[in-house]
């Protein structure tokens, strides 16, 4: 088919959202902020979900299934969490021609719906931990602009609800499984992240504490939420009176956690390493990591060419490598060069006639177009060798762009200034919630104002006597700052 119409430096939006269609991943649905999730997008979603679902079992969590309706005292249970999102809450409040006695809520996330059950499992000691995660979906009737992976109203993840005895596990639970989101981004997806806390402001409301990953789109100057990890403390304890008689025999409330990641996973990945001819899938989540592709020539020993393809894929299927051949007739090899681009596919294998004669295969890979003769005796550890390098050079460039993104800020007018550069800023800030507020408002714009995507973990040093670049007042850590998704 013909190429993306859109350039991705040029008009990125528009290209994203072509890319998205274009690589067969999505296709738009007549419900606004709904998309279809097409096989080419659902494998990948496949691939991680068998990373984490694997690492979460050696954790000893469980999974469950929670139903997907939420009573609506339940839900309004919580008040200081939910009234914020109440706009967002999807509601069910009909069945055919009758109106439902009470109007049903569809999960936006499920705290509400499983606490009460874990109120009623957890009597002793014994009960904990207790640790169980859904897969399922999840809606949030958002009206800030949908797009496809990054913003939509219904979407896929896991999410992880654990209570505890005490605090200190607790804390480190939710480190374990924040160091899992970053292998699935920097890994997985080849996308750099920043671990780190986020802000009173910014943290989920319910909980004690938020850390977070954090991934940035060059593209378009804004940060984007990778991933979460909260601390609950013991608020929902209190709420839902989830308690325990521990060991000396009195009667103390749980300290809980909870977690997700979600189908934005795919979003990111598409955004960071995608080009103007299409997706760029690093081999780690490509549903086929090579594509190969028979180059006949006239009359020249077609069916050997063709012999020889079913012969490279079968070896190295093999050896655990996902590949398959193209052998569609009605199409030809340059269509299907462009086609398989397009999908984003990391290494293309042609085999013609010359190649037939000298017992080897023509390789071509996706993220730079490096072509090299790899000979058919040793295939598949070339091959191998191949697809880890495209997924290193591609994590290794991505993290270089981030990297020339980010902006040591010290004073508001450097601040202001990166921030129409489209910098990921990294400021020293006074940790003072009405600061963070007044840069929100100092920086609304049509852009979104900016504001604090996380305190990194990994604090560079702050000198003493360093200010916060907002308020002058002695700064107590360094913040990364930007607008955001
Ligand atoms: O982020 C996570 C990890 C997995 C479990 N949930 C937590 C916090 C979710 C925060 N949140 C996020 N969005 C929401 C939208 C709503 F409509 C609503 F009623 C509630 C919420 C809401 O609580
Ligand atoms: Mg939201």
């Amino acid at each position: 088919g013909l190429g993306l119409s859109y350039k991705k430096d040029e008009n990125f939006g528009e290209w994203y959202s072509e890319v998205v269609v274009s690589g067969e991943m999505i296709e738009y649905y007549d419900i606004s902020g709904c998309y279809i999730l097409r096989p080419w997008a659902m494998s990948i979603w496949e691939i991680l979900q068998t990373f984490f679902d694997a690492e979460i079992k050696k954790m000893k969590i469980k999974n469950s299934y929670f139903p997907l309706f939420v009573s609506p005292a339940v839900l309004q249970k919580e008040k200081d969490h939910v009234e914020g999102f109440a706009p967002e809450v999807a509601w069910v409040t009909k069945s055919g021609e009758s109106d439902l006695e009470v109007p049903i809520a569809i999960r936006p996330t499920s705290e509400t719906v499983m606490y009460p059950y874990f109120s009623k499992w957890i009597r002793g000691h014994r009960d904990l931990p207790l640790r169980l995660n859904q897969w399922c979906n999840v809606v949030r009737w958002e009206f800030s602009n949908p797009t496809p992976f990054i913003r939509s109203r219904e979407f896929l993840w896991q999410e992880g609800h654990t209570a505890f005895a005490t605090k200190e596990e607790a804390d480190e639970e939710v480190l374990d499984i924040l160091e899992l989101y970053r292998r699935i981004y920097e890994e997985f997806l080849a996308v750099p992240v920043s671990k780190g806390k986020k802000s009173e402001l910014e943290k989920f409301a319910g909980g004690l504490y938020t850390t977070t990953v954090e991934a940035f789109i060059p593209n378009t100057g804004r940060g984007i939420q990778g991933a979460t990890s909260h601390c609950l403390g013991q608020n929902f304890a209190k709420m839902f009176e989830i308690n325990f008689e521990n060991e000396k025999g009195e009667k103390a409330m749980v300290w809980q956690n909870s977690w997700a990641y979600t189908t934005r996973t795919i979003g990111v990945m598409i955004m960071t390493h995608g080009d103007d001819k299409g997706l760029v899938l690093p081999p780690k989540v490509a549903t086929t990591q090579v594509v190969v592709i028979p180059v006949p020539y006239k009359d020249a020993n077609t069916q050997g060419i063709y012999d020889a393809c079913a012969a490279t894929v079968k070896s190295l299927n093999e050896s655990g490598i996902r590949a398959e051949a193209d052998f569609r007739d009605n199409y030809s090899p340059g269509w299907k060069y462009s086609h398989w681009e397009m999908k984003g596919v990391p290494l293309r294998i042609e085999i013609g006639p010359k190649d037939l004669a000298n017992n080897q295969v023509r390789a071509v890979r996706r993220d730079n177009g490096a072509k090299t003769d790899i000979p058919v005796a040793n295939l598949v550890e070339q091959v191998k060798g191949v697809l880890d390098s495209i997924q290193q050079n591609l994590f290794e460039t991505a993290k270089q762009k981030r990297e020339a993104c980010i902006q040591v800020v010290k004073t508001w007018d450097e601040f202001t200034e990166a921030l129409n550069q489209k910098k990921l800023i990294l400021a020293p800030w006074c940790d003072e919630e009405d600061v963070e507020k007044d840069v929100k408002t100092r920086t609304k714009g049509e852009m979104g104002a900016a504001k604090t995507l996380c305190s990194p973990f990994d604090q560079p040093e702050l000198p003493e006597g360093t200010l916060c670049f907002a308020s002058g007042k002695p700064a107590k850590k360094w913040t990364y700052w930007g607008r955001s998704y």
